[in-house]
C-alpha cells in the first residue's frame, strides 16, 4: 500500500478491545467512533478479562463488519492467524511478537504496523517491510500494563531528525488536548484507546480530535 494512503489511515486511529469498554459496550463505542470519523480501527483484545475463543472471534467479526460498512480498514493486534482467518485488512505487532519479516510473508500486501521505541528498532522494522510504526507511550497510559517508559513527543522528533520519514502514529495517553502536539512533533496521526472508549460522548470526542489533527497537519 502506498505511503500516502497509510498516512491518511493513521490520522484518527482507534485501538479497541472489550477490556477498554467499561462504560458502554464495544459495538456501541465502535459505531459512535466510526460515525465521528475514525480513519483506522485496530482490534486489541488483551488483559486480564480479555475474551477468548468463539466470543473473541464473534466480536472481531462484528467490529470488522461495522468497519467494512464504512470503508474503514480493520486490523488485528498481535494475532496474525486470526487476521488471516477473517481476512482482516492488516495486523499490528510488537517487538516481542513474531518478527515483521515473517509476518509480511504471511499477510502479503495487507497493512503491517510495528511498535518501535528507538531509532534502531524503527530502522529495523522498516527494513523488514513495516507500513507504519506505532511510537510510544508518548504520555502515561493505564491501557497497557506492560508499557515501556513514557517517552514524550521527543521520540517523534528524534525519529524524524534521524531520517525516519515513514508513516508514524503516536500512541499512549493521547487526549484531545494533546493531539496537536503529537502531530507537531512529527506524527502522521494519533492512536487512541481510553480517551475515546471512556469518553462521555464518543462521537463528539472523535470529531474534535480528528479536526485538531487535520488542522495541525495542514499547518505543519
Ligand atoms: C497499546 C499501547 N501501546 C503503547 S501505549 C498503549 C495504550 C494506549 O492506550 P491509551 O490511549 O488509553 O493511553
Ligand atoms: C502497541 C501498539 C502500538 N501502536 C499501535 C498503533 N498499536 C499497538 N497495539
Ligand atoms: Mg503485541
Amino acid at each position: 500500500m502506498n505511503q500516502d494512503q497509510i498516512r491518511h489511515y493513521l490520522q484518527m486511529y482507534l485501538v479497541v478491545g472489550s477490556v477498554n469498554c467499561k462504560a458502554s459496550d464495544p459495538i456501541t463505542i465502535v459505531k459512535a467512533a466510526l460515525s465521528g470519523g475514525v480513519t483506522l480501527v485496530q482490534f486489541r483484545e488483551k488483559g486480564a478479562d480479555a475474551l477468548q475463543g468463539t466470543e473473541l472471534l464473534r466480536l472481531a467479526l462484528q467490529i470488522q463488519a461495522l468497519c467494512r460498512a464504512e470503508g474503514v480498514p480493520f486490523i488485528i493486534n498481535d494475532d496474525v492467524d486470526l487476521a488471516l482467518e477473517i481476512d482482516a485488512d492488516g495486523v499490528h505487532i510488537g517487538q516481542d511478537d513474531e518478527n515483521a519479516e515473517a509476518v509480511r510473508a504471511k499477510i502479503g500486501d495487507r497493512i503491517l504496523g510495528v511498535s518501535a521505541h528507538t531509532v534502531s528498532e524503527a530502522r529495523f522494522a522498516m527494513q523488514q517491510g513495516a507500513d507504519y510504526l506505532g511510537i510510544g507511550p508518548i504520555y502515561p497510559t493505564h491501557s497497557k500494563d506492560d508499557a515501556h517508559e513514557v517517552q514524550g513527543t521527543a521520540i517523534l522528533c528524534e525519529l524524524r531528525e534521524n531520517g525516519i520519514h515513514v508513516p508514524l502514529v503516536g500512541i499512549g495517553g493521547i487526549t484531545e488536548e494533546r493531539a496537536a502536539e503529537v502531530i507537531k512533533a512529527g506524527a502522521d496521526g494519533v492512536a487512541v484507546i481510553s480517551a475515546i472508549t471512556e469518553a462521555k460522548d464518543v462521537h463528539e470526542t472523535v470529531v474534535r480530535m480528528k479536526s485538531k489533527v487535520g488542522n495541525t497537519l495542514r499547518e505543519r
